[in-house]
């Protein structure tokens, strides 16, 4: 649940592109071909109309029913992408996430710096505008 509420609300990836390949229309707009049409998944991530109210709060029990319990819309909640270009690594990657976070907690305890500064910003990938000042002490 946490691992899918950090994919939610700090989406790695924010920008799934694709490309037109014959005229088309997407939801009563007419797209032609060639043209680029970039899924925004941070705006679907962040849409108050499929994830209520609190979509700004980090609450990963929001995903105690699973992604359909979180998310009102099916289509509403792709951190590895869609389609026959889906991530092929996603299960791989929850994998290693799961390992990665269960080695580091159960081995250190982690505090935030009052040097942190929470600034996350958008470029290929999502970042942390000023990295991530941590106090870190081993249990
Ligand atoms: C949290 C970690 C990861 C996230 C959030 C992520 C996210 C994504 C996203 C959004 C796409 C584009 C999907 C689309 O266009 O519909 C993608 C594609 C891809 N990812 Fe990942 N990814 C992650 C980890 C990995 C790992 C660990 C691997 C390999 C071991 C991997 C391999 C790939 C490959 C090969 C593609 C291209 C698939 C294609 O174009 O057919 N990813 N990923």
């Amino acid at each position: 649940m946490v691992i899918y509420e950090s994919l939610r609300l700090y989406t790695p990836g924010p920008i799934v592109p694709r490309e037109a390949v014959k005229d088309l229309e997407l939801g009563g707009m007419k797209v032609p071909k060639g043209v680029n049409v970039w899924i925004m998944l941070v705006t679907l991530h962040q849409d108050p109309n499929f994830w209520g109210p609190n979509v700004d709060k980090f609450n990963p029990e929001r995903f105690s029913n699973g992604i359909s319990g979180a998310c009102k819309h099916p289509q509403g909640y792709m951190p590895f992408g869609v389609g026959p270009h889906t991530c092929l690594g996603q299960h791989f990657a929850i994998a290693e996430l799961k390992i990665l976070l269960t080695i580091l907690l159960s081995n250190f305890r982690f505090t935030l710096s009052p040097k942190y500064r929470h600034s996350p910003i958008m470029s290929l990938l999502t970042e942390p505008e000023y990295g991530v000042h941590l106090f870190v002490r081993k249990i």
